[in-house]
């Protein structure tokens, strides 16, 4: 669906597609075990959220140098841009890669080639947003926003990924409380597996602006009036609950449940390279499956550029809310 929208929740390192994973393989000498791209695909039948993160780690192999990375972006972005992204607040893993022995320049100068002409190219301005593993240690996080300092101009904020639970955010507040000295802004992954309480202390111990999924607030009627006063955005990934059983069909999505709480919902797609759609492909699904109407799918859109981090270009947000509402169905 080319209805405009921003796109708030994207890993990067999740637009890896199967044909551009064996180029870049053959690029940098990698092996993949997997003999060709359908057996790769067929690879993309997950249990829950860990099932997937071990593959998504296994393909990250592939990504070795700056033109990787410029590569992998530029792909996502034609793809977006053709469902009618118009801005784009891009996650990535530095850690991922720094174990890798990938350093944390390649990881950011690479992708900034891509994002620096994004606009021009693409049509889409963008953001950058830097993810904290959640199943790594606290320190190790530090150590990574020590790293990323010479990097802080391209950096809009920090996010917090990977294994939910068992690692709850307070674990990471010393490194929140580092990232927002700094100026960054702060959003973190919660309540997509994990339980509704850690919601509530990524709002009061980490001090987020928007929560990545937050799909089980709904068991919290408190919570739910919490997160509905103080307009707290939540970037859903409807494609993925699916894939990764947080949902059983999409028909049983909480998105309309959600809306008609008066929560302040946006649509993404997680990692669309793993389970089955772009953004633009997110909000057709709910359109088909939730039977949503225009006028809901119209106030996502909007939620969207609403939530997004574009305080430094109020034009630009206005220009951008002005084409959803002049937007025919
Ligand atoms: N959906 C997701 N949840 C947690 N960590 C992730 N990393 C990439 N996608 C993720
Ligand atoms: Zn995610």
């Amino acid at each position: 669906m080319s209805l405009p929208k921003a796109e708030l929740h994207l890993h990067i390192e999740g637009t890896l597609e199967p044909e551009l994973a064996f180029e870049l393989a053959a690029r940098n000498g990698v092996e993949l075990p997997y003999a060709d791209t359908d057996t790769l695909r067929k690879a993309y039948r997950f249990e829950d959220l860990q099932s997937f993160l071990n593959l998504y780690y296994e393909l990250m192999a592939v990504l070795r140098t700056e033109r990787d990375f410029e590569d992998l972006a530029n792909a996502y972005l034609a793809r977006a841009a053709a469902q009618g992204v118009r801005h784009a607040e891009i996650f990535f893993d530095p850690q991922a890669h720094l174990a890798r022995g990938v350093e944390m320049g390649t990881v950011v100068e690479g992708l900034g080639r891509a994002l620096e002409h994004s606009q021009a190219v693409h049509g889409v301005s963008t953001q950058l947003i830097m993810c904290f593993l959640r199943d790594e240690s606290a320190a190790s996080a530090l150590e990574t926003l020590e790293a990323a300092k010479p990097y802080l101009d391209r950096i809009v904020g920090v996010g917090l990924d990977s294994a939910e639970v068992g690692h709850p955010p307070a674990k990471f507040r010393e490194v929140y409380e580092a990232a927002a000295a700094m100026g960054l802004r702060r959003v973190a992954h919660a309540g997509e597996e994990g339980p509704p309480e850690y919601i509530v202390e990524a709002l009061d111990v980490l001090g987020v602006e928007r929560i990545d999924h937050g799909l089980r607030c709904m068991e919290s009627p408190t919570l739910v009036e919490r997160l509905v006063r103080d307009r707290v955005p939540l970037t859903l990934c409807p494609l993925s609950n699916v894939r990764l059983r947080t949902v059983d069909v999409l028909g049983d999505h909480p998105l309309p449940a959600m809306l008609d709480a008066g929560l302040m919902c946006t649509v993404n797609s997680d990692d669309p390279a793993y389970f089955g759609g772009y953004a633009g492909d997110n909000f057709e699904a709910v359109r088909v499956a939730l039977g949503l109407g225009e006028e809901q799918l119209r106030e996502l859109a909007r939620n969207s550029f609403l939530a997004s981090f574009l305080e430094h270009d109020e034009g630009l947000r206005a220009r951008y809310l002005a084409e959803v509402d002049a937007y025919e169905f």
